[in-house]
């Protein structure tokens, strides 16, 4: 799908992340079974998934048959960064058909000595025409991975840094100041938990909005659920 027409079509909309690592409730060896929550995140009407993993990307643009955008995620001895963090998993997102390859742009740790400019420029260079998405915790980094010709940024990786502002809800703010400076779409995504919350971020800005785990992980939602009660 063109870049024009993937942005023409998440425009204004929630982005469905559908992901299950080892060690998840929804994690299952034998096949993915994320192709289900997708499933249902079309039949709701998102234009496009986010999700982890070559065989869940593969899965799932079989079952739902929308662009998705791929990451895969893997902890490297030496690297902080564990979303895409080597070209390896960037020729793996490609060859799978990946509409959207994102990939980790902080300042995080890496373990091969490469700056982050050198490998986002290393990606750029090698895949010209690939749909990049930034996954960005600061507006440092935004400006920056725009500047080195990334499509999107989001904003997936605030309060996952060491340096990054821990908020229990979305960053707002982030999304505001990203947004009114750069000229390519800036997606609000990380801790969007209610559909009031989606809203907001699409006021404050946002091109579109990523929705995880609370549409996705169970686990996470049950024990939102029960912590609320316990305090009581
Ligand atoms: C920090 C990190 O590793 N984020 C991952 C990136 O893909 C996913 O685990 C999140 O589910 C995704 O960003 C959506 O966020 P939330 O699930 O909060 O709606």
């Amino acid at each position: 799908m063109k870049k024009e027409e993937l942005f023409e079509r998440i425009k204004g909309k929630v982005i469905v992340s559908c992901q299950a690592v080892p060690g998840e409730p929804l994690y299952v060896e034998e096949k993915s079974i994320m192709y289900l929550m997708a499933r249902a995140a079309k039949q709701a009407g998102t234009p496009a998934i986010r999700t982890s993993s070559i065989r869940d990307v593969v899965a799932i643009k079989e079952e739902t048959g929308l662009p998705v955008i791929g990451l895969v995620k893997i902890k490297y001895d030496g690297f902080e960064s564990y979303i895409t963090p080597t070209m390896k998993e960037v020729d793996d997102l490609v060859a799978a058909g990946s509409d959207v390859i994102a990939l980790d742009c902080t300042d995080q740790k890496r373990g091969d000595g490469k700056s982050i400019s050198e490998f986002i420029t290393e990606v750029r260079t090698k895949y010209p025409e690939a749909v990049l998405m930034a996954d960005i915790s600061t507006y440092e980094e935004g400006i920056r991975a725009w500047k080195l010709g990334m499509d999107i940024v989001g904003t997936t990786m605030s309060g996952y840094t060491s340096y990054s502002p821990k908020l229990d809800g979305p960053d707002f703010e982030l999304v505001k100041k990203l947004s009114s400076e750069l000229d390519i779409p800036v997606i609000g995504e990380g801790r969007v938990h209610s559909p009031e919350q989606a809203v907001q971020m699409l006021d404050a800005g946002a091109f579109a909005v990523v929705v995880g785990g609370a549409i996705t992980r169970p686990l996470e939602i049950a024990q939102r659920f029960i912590k609320a009660v316990e305090a009581r």
